[in-house]
């Protein structure tokens, strides 16, 4: 595969920057434009290459020329109408069928700005399209030729699927998945059932109102009554002609959500619902006409693990979606900052709230984490796309299976990382934006709850860090008996340096020595094998004192192996980001500011770790704390004036941000008004005037019979 992210790519020239990206109206936001560093043009196009820029424009226009994604001021949708509405969009997203198979294997990365452009105008359809396709179809694409027939109709939409693996009483521990399939040899068939109500499928997307079908986990019963383990099976539930329910199968919706409303949502009860044995996903395991379970896996772990493998794909996106929804806030709350004025040195002259130390200390760090999150996502996800081939072709390689260990680790704790920060990040941009962030046409809080979800589902964020911080531990036998050890990817390859690092001190003497990236990387380098030691001898501590292995391991978790997982993930980014930032092959003209911007993030990502710095002796007195501190400032002061441009080169256009104070002229006050004054029956009096008018209370008439 080509190294997409790489950064020998070519920067074109101005003209061809100038034919890409058209240039913003001029207003009150072209002040800050010009006292950018950088052309943001050239940003964008060396952070993206041309090909993405016009795909990226291609699935813009497509949606804003369209009948069927136009917005409608004042809209207010019933829950019924809403989903109706996301699902002909859905319908459109097949007819438009944006990539090509050959596009798509010439440059994956393609996949994920499909992703990526469609979750910026809706969630909703973007999900349901990419339930489908992505989740259902990906899961049944890759477990055996068997399928192709079925393929054929996910992708032409003959069929519509979701992926059914949480139950109403069970959704992180997926060992206590309760639903069985249990084999009929007589038949040649899986009897399905759920056991009762609790064990009922839950959350299921699509499965509300539409889907056709769905991979069903459940765990598989042979004739001699072993149960096997969970395993996946491919399940009709809903007649394809009538959309009425198939029989044995109760299905509907789960009622109203905090946000993704267009999304039906749903639930399912199997009662001996028959499917043939050709259903059963054979990824994992299989069995014989004659009821014999076989499996490629000998060891019940790793076959475990392989039945959910698919859930890194997931999680790797979500990594993703939520830095969209970091840069999606950050568009308006930026492009708002730099426009409202509230006080100033003189009566005479309000500033923009952009100029006070305050807005900049709360919003510019998140510009820079979106940044290296988004740098982040798009290189694991390249990590991911290597795995997933070896997937394909059947490679039985250590090195396959130990990158897949890697890419669970670090997606385990990419998601819960990237997740939260987009979703304190949407709160704080609303707050940020003052009274009109509350607005709802302004369009922070729909970020914020439709972000929210990205924090539980595919594995709630405190459990998956888990996972982060056992692949971790896992290391310390070897660490321990200095026996050598990397990883395909090499986010692990420090920790051979262990002894010598845990005796590192911190060594900046200035606010400028902190001033560079590398500074907060040998801090975090430093942490993270400290809290591995910690993690370690706690552990140990926990079993000698005769607590279970369950018990030890989670009494472990608070400051100690949940803290690993956190400092770990935020070492590789920005490990990964200084990387990249520091490549003397990035045009001089944005190598500053994208050196900036990955030092506030790595300063800013480590001060939340400060007190564990001075705890454990890295750091001592209080001059270095202050050194962190005056750093962060400064850099955003620094990044103030690049701001709005650095905003610039990741918002969509304004028909997508669909935010009034965010849109690219910087009207705020005239945007605002024309919205506000299209709404619906803004000026009318309401229906119900008569009880204000005419029935009037007589006071106290309710009050003698209390
Ligand atoms: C991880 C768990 C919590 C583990 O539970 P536990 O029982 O404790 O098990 P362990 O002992 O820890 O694990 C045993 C070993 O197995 C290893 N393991 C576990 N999981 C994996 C994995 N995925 N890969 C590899 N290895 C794995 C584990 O490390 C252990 O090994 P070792 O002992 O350490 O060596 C687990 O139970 C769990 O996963 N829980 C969470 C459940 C979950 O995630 N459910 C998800 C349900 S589906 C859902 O939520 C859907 C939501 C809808 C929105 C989705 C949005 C998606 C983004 C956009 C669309 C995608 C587009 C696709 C594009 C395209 O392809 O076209
Ligand atoms: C919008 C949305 C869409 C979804 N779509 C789908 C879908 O399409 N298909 C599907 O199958 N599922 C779907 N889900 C379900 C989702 O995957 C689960 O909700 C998720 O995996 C979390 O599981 P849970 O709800 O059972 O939480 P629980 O596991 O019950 O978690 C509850 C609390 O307990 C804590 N907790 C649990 N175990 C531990 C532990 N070992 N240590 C410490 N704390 C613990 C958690 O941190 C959490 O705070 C969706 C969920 C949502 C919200």
């Amino acid at each position: 595969m080509a190294p997409t992210l790489s950064v020998k790519e070519t920067t074109g020239n101005q003209s061809s920057w100038n034919t890409l990206l058209p240039d913003f109206p001029k207003g009150p936001l072209s002040k800050y434009r010009k006292k950018a560093s950088f052309n943001w043009k050239e940003m964008a196009v060396f952070l993206d290459g041309e090909d993405i820029i016009r795909l990226k424009n291609r699935i813009f226009s497509a949606l804003e020329n369209d009948p069927f994604f136009a917005r409608h001021a004042g809209e207010e949708l019933s829950r019924e109408k809403y989903q109706e509405l996301t699902f002909l969009r859905c319908k459109r997203l097949f007819e438009y069928d944006f990539l090509t198979q050959q596009e798509i294997i010439e440059n994956p990365l393609k996949i994920l700005n499909l992703v990526i452009c469609i979750g910026m105008y809706d969630w909703s359809p973007c999900l349901q399209f990419f339930l489908h396709c992505g989740v259902f179809g990906g899961t049944v694409l890759s477990a055996s030729k068997r399928f192709a027939d079925f393929v054929k109709k996910i992708y032409n939409m003959e069929i519509f699927g979701c992926f059914a693996l949480t139950e109403l009483s069970h959704g992180t521990n997926t060992k206590g998945i309760r639903t069985t399939a249990t084999f009929d040899h007589n038949t040649q068939e899986f009897i399905i059932n759920s056991p009762d109500f609790e064990a009922a499928k839950f959350w299921v997307g699509n499965m509300g109102k539409h889907a056709t079908h769905a991979v069903v986990y459940a765990q598989l019963y042979t004739p001699d009554g072993q149960c096997q383990g969970l395993h996946s099976f491919l399940v009709q539930i809903r007649d394809t002609k009538t959309l009425l329910p198939m029989p044995g199968v109760m299905v509907g919706d789960i009622g109203k959500k905090i946000g993704q409303n267009g999304l039906d949502n749903g639930f399912a009860m199997f009662h001996n619902v028959r499917i043939p044995k050709e259903n059963i996903l054979n990824i994992t395991g299989d069995v014989s006409p004659e009821g014999k379970y076989s499996s490629s896996f000998t060891d019940v772990k790793d076959r475990f693990s392989a039945a959910l493998g698919s859930l890194s794909t997931g999680r790797i996106l979500i990594t993703a979606v939520s830095a969209t929804n970091l840069k999606l806030a950050l568009s308006i709350a930026i492009r708002f900052s730099a426009t409202r004025r509230q006080f100033g040195p003189t009566d005479e002259e309000e500033i923009p709230v952009i100029e006070y130390q305050t807005q900049q200390w709360r919003l510019l760090p998140y510009l820079a984490a979106a940044y290296a999150l988004d740098y982040f996502s798009k290189s694991l996800f390249e990590n991911f796309v290597e795995f997933y081939a070896g997937l394909l072709t059947k490679q039985k390689s250590q090195r396959q299976a130990d990158l897949g260990r890697e890419i669970h680790a670090l997606s385990t704790a990419s998601k819960p990382l990237s997740s939260w920060t987009a979703q304190q990040a949407a709160q704080e941009c609303r707050e940020a934006c003052g009274g009109h962030g509350y607005l709802a046409m302004n369009r922070l809080g729909e970020i914020r709850n439709d972000n929210d979800p990205n924090c539980t589902y595919e594995g709630d964020n405190n459990v998956l860090l888990q996972q982060t911080s056992n692949y971790l531990m896992s290391w310390m036998n070897c660490i321990r008996n200095k026996v050598p050890f990397e990883s395909p990817l090499g986010t692990i390859n420090f920790l051979q340096d262990y002894h010598h690092i845990i005796g590192w001190k911190f060594k900046a003497n200035s606010v400028d020595d902190c001033m560079d990236s590398s500074v907060p990387l040998a801090a975090y380098k430093w942490l993270v094998c400290y809290l591995l030691r910690e993690s370690d001898l706690k552990l140990r501590k926990e079993k000698q004192s005769g607590h279970s292995d369950f018990e030890a391991k989670n009494n472990c978790q608070v400051y100690y192996c949940r803290s690993l997982a956190i400092a770990f993930v935020e070492q590789t980014v920005l490990q990964r980001y200084h990387d990249y930032t520091h490549d003397p092959d990035i045009p001089s003209t944005l190598q500053p500011v994208l050196k900036n911007l990955s030092a506030l993030y790595g300063l800013w990502s480590l001060s939340k770790h400060l007190a564990v710095l001075y705890q454990g002796g890295y750091v001592s007195g209080e001059q270095v704390g202050r050194f962190i501190q005056n750093a962060i400032l400064e850099l955003c002061s620094r990044l103030k004036d690049d701001a709005v441009a650095l905003v610039d080169v990741f918002a969509p256009p304004d028909f997508i941000l669909n935010s009034p104070i965010g849109k690219a002229s910087g009207e705020l006050y005239k945007n605002m008004w024309a919205e506000i004054l299209q709404g619906n029956k803004v000026l009318n009096r309401p229906s119900w005037w008569a009880e204000f008018c005419i029935n009037k209370p007589v006071t106290g008439r309710l009050s003698s019979r209390l």
